[in-house]
Parts: structure tokens; C-alpha cells; sequence
């Protein structure tokens, strides 16, 4: 039997600007995505990944098409709407880890749930910590961002995105700021957590070598998918 699918995205455009400055970034995008998928997307600079990964995290809406997710119409629906699915249903790592300096790295895995709660719990804390370890990074849960180094920031963002258990995780270059070595392992890191948490992965990168590391690609250029 054919795995449930989360994802469905048909004719999907997205323009900047209007009239002669008018720029089609995406044009006819159709994809779909099934749960437990891990998909890399790949592209030149300019062939946009990025809008497309920022248009399926709810971030900006498409100038048209469909956009479903879990069922629900995520073109129509409200912002309100928009907000609530995604912070129930999707997280994000970027090529930058945005960790709040002042917090642990527990704190940060924590904040996505303490946020959408208002307040913090003790199973939040047990499951941030369960997330930590998940990510070898036990023994550096009270350390500060400063404290650690490019590849365990870029781990911790990564168990920060899992916080809510989300359905799809989007992650844009994730690797874009790590040397070799580094990428190797934030990426098998992802593998394992792909294949023992069942969240999907969508992983825009530029590089082949890391696109190596996911069994679907997904390829851009010039806003249209080229192979899928
Ligand atoms: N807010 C915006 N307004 C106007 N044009 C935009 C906007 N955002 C992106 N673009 C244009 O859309 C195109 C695709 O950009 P996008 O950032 O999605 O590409 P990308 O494949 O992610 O590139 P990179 O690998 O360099 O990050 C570019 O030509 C960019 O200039």
C-alpha cells in the first residue's frame, strides 16, 4: 500500500511586483510529498528554492494554484488558520541556526512548544531533553549558543524543529554555514531522525554531495521543476 500522502501542490505560481517589473518566480509547480519522505531540493542560486520552501512553511502565500496539507486548503484559509497549522504541523531549520543567545540549548529546543503553549512544562522539558539526546548533544543541554560549535548549534536547531512533533520539516541550506565534516554529520543526523521519528524532511541545498544523503530529489530551475 502506497504511504499516506501529507503534501499536494498543483500548478502552484508565485510572482513579485507587478506590471513590466513583474518577476514569475515560480510557474507551475505540482508536487507531492508522502509521510516519512526525506527530499532534497536542489537548484542554482536564484531558481527558487527558498520562495518555494517559504510558500510551503506558510510563510508567504502563492500567487496561485493549490497548496493542501493534512487536507487542509492552505491557500484559502485564514492567517489565523495559517499560524495555528503551522505551528501543530511543520518545523523549520535555516541556514543560520537562530538560536536565542541568552538560553540553554535546552531552552531553545523547548521555546517553539513554550511559545505555542504560553507557558512551559515539565514534559516539554523531559521532551527537549529526550531531543538533545537524540541529536548527541546530552551533555551540552545548559550550554549556551557561544559555548558550542557551528555543527552542534546547527543540531540543536534541528531538535528545536522537532518540538512539536511536526509532520514535515523544512529546511533551508541547512548545512550552507558547516564545513564538510560537519554537514556529513548534521545530515546523517537527520537520516536517522527521518527513518526513527517518521517526520518528512524537504531540504533545499545547492550541493550535490548533500543531496546524496536523501533518497528522493527534487530538482529546480527557473522556477519549474525539472525532475521530481
Ligand atoms: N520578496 C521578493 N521580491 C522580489 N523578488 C524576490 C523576492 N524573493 C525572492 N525573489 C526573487 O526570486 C528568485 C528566486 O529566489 P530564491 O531566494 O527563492 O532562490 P534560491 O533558489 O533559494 O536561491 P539561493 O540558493 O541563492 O538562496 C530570485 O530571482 C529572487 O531575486
Amino acid at each position: 500500500m502506497s504511504k499516506e500522502q501529507i503534501l499536494s501542490v498543483t500548478g502552484l505560481i508565485k510572482d513579485f511586483g507587478e506590471g513590466e517589473t513583474q518577476n514569475h518566480v515560480l510557474k507551475d509547480i505540482t508536487l507531492s510529498m508522502a509521510a516519512g519522505e526525506m527530499a532534497a531540493l536542489l537548484g542554482p542560486s536564484g531558481s527558487g528554492k527558498s520562495t518555494l520552501l517559504t510558500i510551503l512553511g506558510t510563510l508567504m502565500r502563492a500567487s496561485g494554484g493549490t497548496h493542501e496539507m493534512l487536507g487542509v486548503d492552505l491557500i484559502h484559509a485564514s492567517e489565523a488558520q495559517r499560524t495555528e497549522f503551522r505551528s501543530k504541523n511543520l518545523g523549520f531549520v535555516f541556514q543560520f541556526h537562530h538560536l536565542l543567545p541568552d538560553l540553554s540549548a535546552l531552552e531553545n529546543v523547548m521555546m517553539p512548544a513554550a511559545c505555542a503553549a504560553g507557558r512551559e512544562t515539565a514534559a516539554m522539558r523531559d521532551r527537549a531533553s529526550e531531543l538533545l539526546e537524540a541529536v548527541g548533544l546530552s551533555d551540552r543541554r545548559d550550554f549556551r549558543p557561544a559555548a558550542m560549535s557551528g555543527g552542534q548549534r546547527q543540531r540543536v536547531a534541528v531538535a528545536r524543529a522537532l518540538i512539536n512533533n511536526p509532520v514535515l520539516v523544512l529546511a533551508d541550506e541547512p548545512t550552507g554555514n558547516l564545513d564538510r565534516e560537519s554537514a556529513d554529520h548534521v545530515m546523517a543526523l537527520i537520516r536517522t531522525i527521518n527513518q526513527t521519528m517518521g517526520s518528512s524532511f524537504l531540504i533545499s541545498t545547492h550541493d550535490e554531495y548533500i543531496a546524496s544523503h536523501c533518497p528522493r530529489r527534487i530538482e529546480l530551475l527557473d522556477g519549474r521543476i525539472v525532475r521530481s
